[in-house]
């Protein structure tokens, strides 16, 4: 097993006024590994991933990133290998930027590449996710959902990340689009060896994409391990009713 590129150690996390959000969470992602973050509404998916990216800090517990706290100093290297895609992607997109802007965002605030190199990087990124050339001189309202979170993936990998955190990156699409972009998730894993970290409540995009499952209710981990086998024999009851409500899944 290689070592975590970001970890979780016995993380908890309280709101101003409000009960344990996540409580006592271990989880981890290594170079490579692909997890889902599986759970009903409310059971702490999105403080959790605002915790991975240092956007919330842990009441208990530590965050790591190659094994060290997250520091000002090694702030710029983790948004490097830590990136991100959201779920709405019409919110995500700047509509007043050129998709080529947006496209080369990270390398300009990252001070990774500029001219030439960047604008060479960014029809790459593209090119990776099926989008053509061109692509650079339009704006974000002359795309598809389907394409617009290709943009905002082609945005998240324009770096070459190692780790991608994908928050339900594909609840806002309609079925056959969420295939195309999970297939695209798919390829990239495999061509980049990137790792994912995907939230979804959508388990049957989390069978097709992760190899394991992390189940949290309550904030708590209730259940984790192969997806596959997580879904041929739930442990948990909750687990089992997450099953359930998937209405199709792929044959095993
Ligand atoms: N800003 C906040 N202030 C107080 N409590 C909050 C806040 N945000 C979330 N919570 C509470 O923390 C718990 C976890 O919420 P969280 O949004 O992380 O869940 P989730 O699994 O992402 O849900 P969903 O799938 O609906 O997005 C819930 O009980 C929620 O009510």
């Amino acid at each position: 097993m290689t070592a975590p590129i970001l970890e979780l150690r016995d993380v908890s996390y309280r709101y101003r006024r409000g009960a344990l959000a996540v409580d006592g969470v271990s989880l981890s992602v290594a170079e490579g590994q692909s997890v889902g973050l599986v759970g009903e509404s409310g059971s702490g998916k999105t403080t959790l991933l605002r915790l991975m990216l240092g956007l919330a800090r842990p009441t208990a517990g530590e965050v790591l990133f190659d094994g060290a706290a997250l520091r000002p100093a090694t702030m710029r290297s983790f948004r490097a290998s830590v990136q991100t895609v959201f779920q709405d992607p019409y919110s995500s997109l700047d509509p007043r930027q050129r998709i080529g802007a947006i496209v080369a965002e990270p390398l300009r605030s990252l001070g990774l590449a500029r001219g030439a190199e960047a604008a060479g990087m960014v029809v790459a990124s593209l090119a990776s996710v099926g989008l053509p050339a061109d692509t650079v001189g339009r704006y974000p309202h002359e795309f598809s959902g389907g394409q617009r979170q290709r943009i905002a993936i082609a945005r998240a990998t324009v770096c070459h990340p190692r780790l991608l955190l994908a928050d339900e990156p594909v609840s806002a699409l309609d079925v056959t689009t969420r295939i195309q972009v999970i297939d695209l998730l798919i390829e990239l894993r495999a061509s980049a060896g990137l790792a994912v970290l995907m939230v979804s409540h959508d388990l049957s995009a989390v069978a097709a994409l992760c190899d394991d499952t992390v189940v949290l209710q309550g904030g708590t981990v209730v259940e984790t391990g192969s997806t596959a086998e997580l879904l041929r024999s739930p442990a948990q009851a909750y687990t089992r009713r997450l099953v359930d409500a998937v209405p199709r899944l792929p044959a095993e």
